[in-house]
């Protein structure tokens, strides 16, 4: 793990977050410290009170916590010897996946597909949950399906967050729908999220199976029929799409669309479906079609990939919006919360 040069106080990186709960100081020379924390590595040079606190203990472990960490060692560290607080272009981004809330037909264990069904109540919960999981990352554009599940969990999930910027549905589908949305003030306009609805980001169409009942369709057909119809890779439910058909969409809407807006620094955040997402994430991780066969993906839960050099790195799911570790990711990441954190207090 490289360790990195920081132009700042312990307290600096405690505030932005870079060092939590748990981190390890071992002194270094005279007048620096070196603090290892999340799986990141500091040089502090010190001054003053600082370089006492170092002395007096040396090699110290402070405070462990709960609270789990989602950084790996695959990054060193989010600072390359820069200032935090100087301001540089970078196409790094932040991209969210969310599968949507519970459903009606998820609680009733109904193939559901392209069947357009609201959240229970519990989906809501879910929603509102995943929500403040994410609330203190950027979101700069919203895609989701067409379904309403996946619409109402990205909308329920923005209700959380602490930026309160307004989630604005983009209606593109004709001329006149397009002018009579229009907003005539560039102000409210930067204070707007766009949302995109694509079909193509819709659930895998699961055929005759849409509308049956997953365990009367098991005891009928054998459970090895109906796990191989629910997440092989090229053999498709009757009638329906395979996961194979739903990637030829879903991730074809994803390079042409979406990638080009993680590639200029958009954060974008996606809320849709089981199967429309597993073939993302099948691209993203480059998972082989075996592979896929076992990636679950349960509902309402938010996942953070940051985009890098044209790479996608796997975050897992942000534990709680205190979550510090999230910002230590990027440079613009580690901004932005510093300028939330100044916004609000
Ligand atoms: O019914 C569906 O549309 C999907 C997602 O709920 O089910 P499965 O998990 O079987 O792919």
């Amino acid at each position: 793990m490289a360790a990195t040069a920081f132009n700042g106080s312990i307290g600096a990186l405690q505030s932005r977050g870079y060092v939590g709960n748990s981190a390890l100081y071992q002194e270094c020379g005279n007048s620096s410290l070196r603090l290892t924390s999340k799986g990141f590595q500091f040089d502090l040079g010190l001054s003053g009170k600082e370089r006492h606190f170092s002395r007096k203990r040396g090699f110290c472990l402070i405070q462990a916590s709960s609270s789990q960490t989602t950084v790996s060692n695959q990054v060193s560290t989010p600072l390359n010897n820069t200032k935090v607080d100087s301001p540089k272009k970078s196409s790094e981004a932040a991209l969210i996946l969310i599968r949507h809330g519970e459903s009606l037909w998820n609680e009733k264990n109904l193939f559901t597909g392209c069947v357009d069904v609201p959240l229970t109540k519990k989906g809501v919960e879910e929603a509102v949950e995943a929500g403040k999981r994410i609330s203190n990352i950027p979101v700069d554009m919203i895609y989701t399906s067409a379904l309403i599940r996946a619409q109402m969990t990205a909308m329920l999930a923005m209700t959380q967050h602490r930026r309160k910027k307004v989630p604005i549905v983009l209606h593109n589908e004709s001329e006149q729908a397009k002018s009579w949305s229009r907003v005539f003030s560039e102000e409210t306009e930067r204070q707007c999220i766009p949302v995109v609805t694509a079909w193509q980001l819709n659930e895998r169409m699961y055929g005759e199976l849409q509308g049956l009942n997953k365990q009367e369709t098991a005891d009928k057909y054998g459970k090895e029929q109906v796990h191989e119809w629910r997440r092989s890779y090229d053999i498709p439910p009757p009638n329906g799409e395979s996961l194979e058909m739903c990637a030829e969409r879903a991730v074809a809407y994803f390079k042409q669309q979406i990638e080009p807006q993680l590639q200029a620094g958009k954060n974008v955040m996606i809320a849709a479906h089981g199967n429309s997402l597993r073939s993302i994430i099948m691209y993203l991780d480059k998972l082989t079609s075996q592979e896929v066969i076992s990636l679950e993906l349960a509902t309402g839960i938010p996942m953070l990939y940051i985009v890098k050099e044209e790479k996608y790195i796997r975050r897992g799911s942000p534990a709680a919006p205190s979550e510090a570790s999230v910002y230590a990711y990027t440079k613009n990441l580690a901004r932005y919360r510093q300028k939330l954190d100044e916004m609000i207090h």
